[in-house]
């Protein structure tokens, strides 16, 4: 049996973006996926998704003669709650040159799914790291990044950055631009994230986007302009001590930022009334900054606060589920209980 884990991640800036280029900077944080893996004698699958919407499933599938799930479940639902695990499977099979291969696969995790922390990447990078290493053939950390942006690229049909991948697995804050993905220097930043309890579709949201910026050549600017606020950011980043509690002024600006990139992101139409509201009830209580993370359309936002003022204020805001800090996590994905 192995178990790893791998973080999600928040934004500081740049998603939707960083599809078509632009440079982006998520920073892992410390909400964890965690993926259980037991070779088995055959070639099944069995998963058990407790966390999963639907009050959680088991099923079990897989073999040469019968493909199906043996639940009584629509097969999109199906697939779209297997889709990263099978995905998952599939790159660790062909890594460890085991076709063949059957596991047991148990996920355990207190990353929302769906509301911008990268659940999806989480599952797939600690899932990839499980099952290679119980095949006896674990992968340096690159090839792992690689082969789990591809799992994500493929259940995305082809809508993915490498960035949440490569974040999840590297750990600390990260700079993707295009196939170019580096960990980057980072003070701990007060992130401070906000949750509606809802969440987006990626695929949709990232389609959206897509469509605006082939319509209109000012949406095509809006991501442009995300990619300086993002080259704006990382320059304030590259002079500050990572080391060192950051300053008022470091925050005052990256906030600053923040604030800009979700007026654009809300701009190509993936925020929403809750997010908006919650970015709002960030600001008044003296956020530095406060904007969506990640895909959209609901689920989660992050806002800069080294006090308690936002976190409380979030907690009174009708719109918001929970609200939590959430500290960078410098570590990436690592082996549990070894
Ligand atoms: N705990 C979990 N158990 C099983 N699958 C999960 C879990 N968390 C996430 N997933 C998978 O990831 C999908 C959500 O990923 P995505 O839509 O990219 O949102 P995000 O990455 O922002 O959380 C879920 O529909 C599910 O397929
Ligand atoms: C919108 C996007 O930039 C980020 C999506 O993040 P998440 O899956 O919502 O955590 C898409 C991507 O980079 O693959
Ligand atoms: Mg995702």
């Amino acid at each position: 049996m192995t178990v790893s884990s791998a973080p999600g991640k928040v934004y500081l800036f740049g998603e939707h973006a960083v599809v078509y280029g632009e440079p982006a900077v998520p920073c892992a944080v410390e909400r964890r996926a965690t993926v259980t893996v037991e070779a088995r004698e055959d070639d099944r699958i069995r998963v058990e998704a407790s966390d999963l919407s639907l009050d959680g499933f088991t099923v079990e599938y897989g073999g040469t003669t019968d493909r199906r799930p043996d639940v009584d479940v629509p097969a999109s639902l199906l697939d779209a709650a297997t889709g990263y695990i099978d995905a998952a499977v599939e790159q660790a099979r062909d890594a460890a040159d085991a076709p063949d291969a059957g596991f047991d696969v148990t996920i355990e995790s207190d990353i929302p799914l769906g509301a911008g922390l990268g659940s999806s990447a989480a599952v797939v990078v600690a899932g990839i790291d499980a099952a290679t290493r119980e095949l006896g053939a674990p992968l340096d950390r690159e090839e792992l990044a690689d082969r789990a942006y591809r799992a994500e690229y493929e259940v995305q049909d082809g809508e993915a950055s490498r960035a949440d991948t490569f974040c999840s697995t590297m750990g600390g804050a990260v700079r993707i631009e295009g196939d170019d993905c580096r960990r980057i220097d980072a003070p701990n930043l007060p992130f401070v994230v906000g949750f509606d309890g809802g969440a987006g579709d990626t695929g949709e949201l990232v389609a959206g986007v897509r469509a605006l910026r082939e319509e209109y050549g000012f949406a095509a600017d809006t991501v442009e302009s995300i990619g300086d606020i993002v080259r704006r950011g990382e320059a304030l980043l590259a002079d500050a001590d990572p080391e060192a509690t950051p300053t008022e002024g470091l925050l005052t600006e990256l906030g600053r930022l923040m604030d800009f990139d979700h007026g654009l992101l809300e701009a190509l139409g993936v925020s929403s009334r809750t997010l908006d509201n919650m970015v709002w009830a960030a600001r008044e209580a003296g956020a530095h900054g406060a904007k969506l993370t990640g895909a959209g359309g609901g689920g989660c936002i992050v806002a800069l606060d080294e006090t308690q003022e936002t976190s409380t204020a979030l907690r009174y805001t009708a719109e918001c589920e929970n609200a939590f800090r959430a500290e960078l996590d410098r570590e990436g994905v690592r082996v549990e209980g070894a």
